[in-house]
C-alpha cells in the first residue's frame, strides 16, 4: 500500500502530517499551495472531521480554497480574518537561515502575502528541497501583463548589472498560452543559478515597474518540518536550530495516507 507511493511522495506526508499537529483549537491557519500542502490540507480535514478540530481556512489559491471545502474546512478570507496565528506551506527551495524561495506552483503573491500576515510560518518540505544557496531553481516573479516584455528586458539588464551568475528569463507558459496567476498577472522564471544576496535582489525586483512580487521569502520562515523518503522527520527552528530528530510513527498507523496510496 504505503509501498506504491514514491520516497518524494511519503517524505511531503510525513512532514506535513507532523506539521499537522502544530495546529490548534481555534486557530485561523494559512493554508498553503502545492503538492506537500495538500497532504497537509488533507490531513487538518481529517482532524475536523474525526477530532472535532475546529479552525478556520485561509488558502493561498482557488486551488487551495476547493480541496479545503472537500476536505470539510471552514474557509474565510484574508479580510475577514485580518491576522492569522500560524501559515503552513510548501517551498521549493530553503537554506540553512530558512530562506526560501516560493513560486513554483504560481501562487507565491498570496503565499506571500498570507506568511507575511501570520504570526508564524512553518515550512513543510521533503529533503530534496534543501540547498546550501539559494537559485537552483528558477525564481519566480510575479508581472502584470502590460508590457512584459519591457518588465522582462528590465529584469534582465538589472540582473547583468548586479552580476548574478544567470541571467535567462523565461515566461511561463501553460501549454500554449501564458500562465496566468489566480491575480490575472503572468509569472518569469529567473534561471539564476546561484542567488548571492537574496535580501537585495528580492528589494531590487520589487521597485521595478510592472513586477508585483517575487518568489523570495527572506526572514518569513520560522520552522520547516523536514521529510524523508523512509519516513523520518525532522524539524529546524529559526531561533533553536534542529529540535527533533528522526521521527518516524506516521506513516505505517496513518488511515489517510494508506486511503490515498490504496
Ligand atoms: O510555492 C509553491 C506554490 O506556489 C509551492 O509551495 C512550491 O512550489 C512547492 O510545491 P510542492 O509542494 O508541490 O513541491
Amino acid at each position: 500500500m504505503s509501498g506504491e507511493l514514491s520516497p518524494i511522495d511519503k517524505a511531503k506526508f510525513v512532514a506535513a502530517k507532523r506539521a499537522a499537529d502544530f495546529v490548534e483549537d481555534g486557530m485561523r491557519v494559512g493554508l498553503g499551495t502545492g503538492s506537500t500542502a495538500a497532504w497537509l490540507v488533507r490531513s487538518l480535514g481529517e482532524m475536523v472531521r474525526e477530532e472535532g478540530l475546529k479552525i478556520r481556512g485561509v488558502p493561498t489559491s482557488t486551488r487551495t480554497a476547493q480541496l479545503a471545502r472537500e476536505v470539510g474546512i471552514e474557509v474565510i478570507s484574508l479580510d475577514e480574518a485580518r491576522w492569522l496565528d500560524l501559515t503552513i506551506d510548501g517551498a521549493d527551495e530553503f537554506d540553512a537561515d530558512l530562506n526560501l524561495i516560493k513560486g513554483g506552483g504560481g501562487a507565491l503573491l498570496q503565499e506571500k502575502i498570507v506568511a507575511t500576515a501570520s504570526d508564524r510560518m512553518i515550512v513543510i518540505a521533503d529533503i530534496g528541497k534543501q540547498v546550501e544557496t539559494l537559485g537552483a531553481f528558477p525564481l519566480p516573479v510575479e508581472v502584470i501583463p502590460f508590457g512584459w516584455r519591457t518588465t522582462q528586458a528590465l529584469i534582465e539588464e538589472m540582473l547583468i548589472s548586479m552580476d548574478v551568475l544567470g541571467r535567462s528569463t523565461t515566461l511561463r507558459m501553460n501549454g500554449d498560452r501564458p500562465y496566468v496567476t489566480d491575480e490575472g498577472n503572468h509569472i518569469l522564471d529567473l534561471h539564476l543559478k546561484r542567488i548571492g544576496n537574496g535580501r537585495q535582489l528580492a528589494l531590487v525586483l520589487n521597485q521595478m515597474p510592472g513586477v508585483v512580487e517575487n518568489g523570495l521569502f527572506i526572514d518569513i520562515c520560522d520552522m520547516v518540518v523536514v521529510g524523508y523518503g523512509d519516513g523520518r522527520v525532522e524539524i529546524r527552528d529559526i531561533n533553536e536550530g534542529t529540535i527533533e530528530h528522526d521521527r518516524m510513527d506516521f506513516l505505517e498507523s496513518d488511515n489517510l495516507f494508506s486511503d490515498l496510496a490504496d
